[in-house]
């Protein structure tokens, strides 16, 4: 694959008795999903919170398009973007208004047409009027994607990005950032619980657990390498610590 978008190198994250994350290292080549996945706690909201530089690690290199994240994360930050489901947009303000801030903030140069073109991508056109803080999980989520979306970022950092979305919108959204990857090239970074999403998106997966990266290949490598049909499997078997020198029959037999 081609160059590296983010390198992180020997990173690791301590909240005082707690180590989130430890000793980690991972690329993410240009143009590629990659998925971080792991069980609860494993350490992906936090690895994406130092990639953006909203946490520091403890110790460790982040570097997004080459620049030090630690140092001078204001030169890149202009060319990435973000989604989560845990970080709000300004409750009080219409979708629109939160929209347009964030726009100025990127210098989005024709702000109303780029409002709507996405609003149009995304559907939210029905509650731009509305108050953010109004709007149901769904609802919240895709205006929290369109604003990842605003300044047509080169790297998108998506954490759990079809959160409380029902199957029918995360599917319509999955197959918007595909065409948005496919149309741009953009590099996409996604922490995701959903492996038919993980399946369909991505082309590289990193398995983190306890804060340790655990395992990492392409879907297709994964199913090979735990003799399984779905990523599902795999990430039980990954989480569990099961064994894949075993054969399938004899890790079925090993099963809690
Ligand atoms: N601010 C904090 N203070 C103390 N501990 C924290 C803090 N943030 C995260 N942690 C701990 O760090 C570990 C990793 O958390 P993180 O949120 O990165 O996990 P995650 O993989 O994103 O989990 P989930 O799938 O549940 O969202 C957890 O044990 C969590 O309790």
């Amino acid at each position: 694959m081609s160059a590296s978008v983010v390198s992180i190198s020997r990173v690791s994250k301590h909240f005082d008795s707690v180590i989130a994350v430890d000793d980690i290292s991972f690329d993410v080549a240009a143009q590629s999903t990659t998925a971080l996945l792991g069980g609860n706690g494993a350490g992906k909201t936090t690895t994406l919170s130092m990639l953006l530089g909203l946490l520091l690690p403890t110790s460790g290199n982040v570097s997004v398009f080459g620049v030090d994240m630690l140092r001078h994360r204001y030169r890149v930050l202009p060319r990435l973007n973000f989604s989560s489901p845990y970080v709000d947009l300004p409750r009080r303000l219409t979708v629109r208004e939160n929209l347009t801030v964030y726009a100025r903030l990127y210098g989005i140069i024709d702000i109303p047409a780029r409002i709507n073109a996405l609003s149009e991508e995304l559907q939210i056109g029905r509650f731009l009027s509305r108050p953010y803080g109004q709007l149901s999980a769904g609802e919240k989520t895709r205006v929290v994607l369109a604003k990842a979306l605003l300044n047509e970022p080169e790297l998108m950092l998506l954490d759990e990005p079809t959160a409380s979305l029902d199957p029918d919108t995360a599917d319509y959204v999955r197959g918007m950032l595909e065409a948005y990857r496919k149309r741009t090239g953009t590099t996409i970074l996604l922490a995701s619980h959903n492996m038919s999403e993980v399946e369909r998106l991505c082309d590289d997966v990193i398995m983190l657990r306890a804060g340790k990266v655990v395992d990492r290949g392409t879907p297709a490598q994964l199913l090979a390498r735990y003799g399984r049909h779905n990523m599902e499997e795999v990430f039980i078997d990954i989480a569990r610590e099961r064994r894949r020198d075993l054969a399938p029959a004899d890790r079925q037999a090993v099963k809690p």
